[in-house]
């Protein structure tokens, strides 16, 4: 499946074939076109998505085989076990209940603002949004089209990745700056072999690669890569800081036994790159890394910086969250393998407020085109991994004794805030997650409250302006577009 994901291409009927990353994926993030988004969001669905549904349903049966062997009833069981709790599933519903008002008065004036720009023929305004016009090919980051939804049109912020073009930025420095920042808490520094054995940029010579970023721990605790076919992006540089943060974690924990070589949970893994993003792309970080010019960021640009860090972070809650809802009912049998795609847009209904473009059938397997179900890469990390990264970004920041708003804090320099991280991230898997969690919060519990307080003057906003406009929250007109047509 990973193989059919990663050759996966999409050719225009006379002229060349258009690979994920960077081609397909910069359509969906810079085409105001509709129809050159359907065509890359419906061709890269028939060439991947299409192409593994039969192997999907031979992988489900293997899975539960082997979970089954392991003691477990089925996947989903021996997923869920390694968060180590007989109320996961209910400490997630909890949380994503407690983030649903602020997706939904996300959603609502995103969904108006793709309204004016594409029209009552295209946008319900009560109803889901077409799932080809967020900027991304899966629709679960929306930061790409903050030009369409920017609160104040006559502030926009500084386009980073132009700047980065400018000052001749390369995929290498982008690697340094995320290890300088790392550096900066007192963390470790990575060592020659990492630079050596590192792939940072996508092969010249021919070689096929999965571009899908990761980072790689060889367990012997000297050799840690990443590999990324790195585009001068500020998404790309926001995803090196990730990778970066695994690469952390592997270095700190690396002479620990073997079996404690991970996060205590997934989600810690996930968290602690993500944690260093909130200040790497903090105005204050940004500006004093030249990458921004403009000093004072009055409280109308500071509303449209954090409706961009809402883009990608509070777009991406109802995905984080219906990942493994869908997967775990196909391991325990709840969704059938008639029913793949049909209970597979159920759920990006219920949840995301989305409707596929186009009518789909039983021919599709749209959940394929995505490279963690592919891959079989359990996803609950990051939806966890969203409500961790703020509760480390709050205690960071007071231990660096910043103060004043959550999302103007920027921790680099600050040994004390490196020292808190480093603390929890030698420990690896050694005990259990609460404890470790306590260490570093003081408390045992997830818990969203950071990740509201973080968009607190964002929602006041959002709300204030959703009701003027007399938005409708949720989709009330839940038919998808074509059907009514039909
Ligand atoms: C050997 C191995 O597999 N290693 C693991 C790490 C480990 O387990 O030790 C690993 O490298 N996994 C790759 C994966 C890559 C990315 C990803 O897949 N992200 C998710 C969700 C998301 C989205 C936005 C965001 O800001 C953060 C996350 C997506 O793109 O949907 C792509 C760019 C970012 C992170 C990763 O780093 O998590
Ligand atoms: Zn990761």
């Amino acid at each position: 499946m990973k193989t059919t994901y990663n050759m996966g291409q999409v050719c225009l009927n006379e002229g060349p074939c258009m690979p994920l990353e960077p081609d397909l994926k910069d359509i969906m993030a810079t085409s105001r076109d509709q129809k050159e988004l359907l065509w890359a969001w419906q061709g890269w669905r028939d060439a991947v998505g299409r192409l593994l549904r039969g192997t999907f349903e031979q992988y489900v049966q293997l899975s539960n085989k082997a979970a089954r062997l392991n003691g477990y009833r089925d996947m989903g069981a021996l997923w869920r076990a390694k968060y180590e709790s007989d109320k996961l599933e209910k400490d997630l519903e909890q949380l994503f209940q407690e983030l649903q008002p602020l997706y939904l008065n996300l959603h609502a004036y995103v969904r108006r603002a793709l309204y004016r720009y594409y029209g009552p023929e295209v946008i319900d305004v009560k109803g889901p949004i077409p799932a080809h016009l967020l900027g991304n090919m899966w629709a679960q980051s929306w930061v790409k089209i903050l030009d369409l939804v920017l609160p104040f049109p006559k502030k926009p912020p500084e386009d980073i990745t132009k700047i980065m073009r400018s000052q001749h930025w390369n995929p290498e420095k982008m690697f340094v700056e995320a290890e300088k920042f790392i550096t900066s808490l007192g963390l470790l520094s990575t060592p020659p072999d990492f630079w050596e054995n590192s792939m940072m940029e996508r092969p010249t010579d021919g070689r096929e690669v999965e571009c899908h970023a990761s980072a790689w721990d060889f367990y012997n605790s000297k050799d840690f890569r990443i590999k990324k076919c790195t585009e001068v992006t500020t998404e790309d540089l926001l995803s090196i800081f990730h990778q970066m943060g695994h690469i952390q974690y592997f270095m700190q924990y690396k002479n620990l036994p073997v079996i404690f070589r991970a996060g205590p949970n997934p989600a810690f893994e996930e968290a602690v790159g993500s944690v260093i993003t909130l200040s790497a792309f903090s105005h204050k970080h940004l500006l004093n890394r030249g990458l921004l010019s403009r000093q004072h960021q009055d409280s109308e640009e500071e509303v449209n910086f954090l409706m961009g860090i809402a883009l990608d972070k509070i777009a991406f809650i109802p995905f984080a969250y219906l990942i493994d809802l869908y997967r775990w009912k196909v391991f325990d049998g709840t969704i059938q393998k008639d029913n793949y795609n049909l209970e597979w847009w159920n759920l990006r209904l219920k949840y995301q407020g989305l409707c596929p473009p186009i009518p789909r059938t039983e021919d599709d397997f749209d959940p394929g085109a995505k490279f963690h179900i592919s891959a079989s890469v359990s996803y609950t990390r990051y939806f966890l991994s969203l409500v961790l990264q703020f509760q480390f970004q709050e205690a960071l920041c007071k231990a660096s004794g910043h103060v004043g708003p959550l999302h103007r804090c920027d921790i680099y320099n600050s040994k004390t805030a490196g020292k808190l991280l480093e603390d929890v991230l030698k420990q690896g898997a050694s005990k259990p997650w609460p404890e470790i969690l306590q260490n570093i919060t003081g408390k045992t519990k997830m818990s969203a409250e950071a990740l509201k307080t973080y968009f607190k003057p964002l929602m006041n906003w959002l709300v204030t302006e959703n009701v003027r406009q007399g938005e409708i929250l949720g989709w009330p007109d839940f038919s998808c577009s074509f059907e009514e047509k039909e």
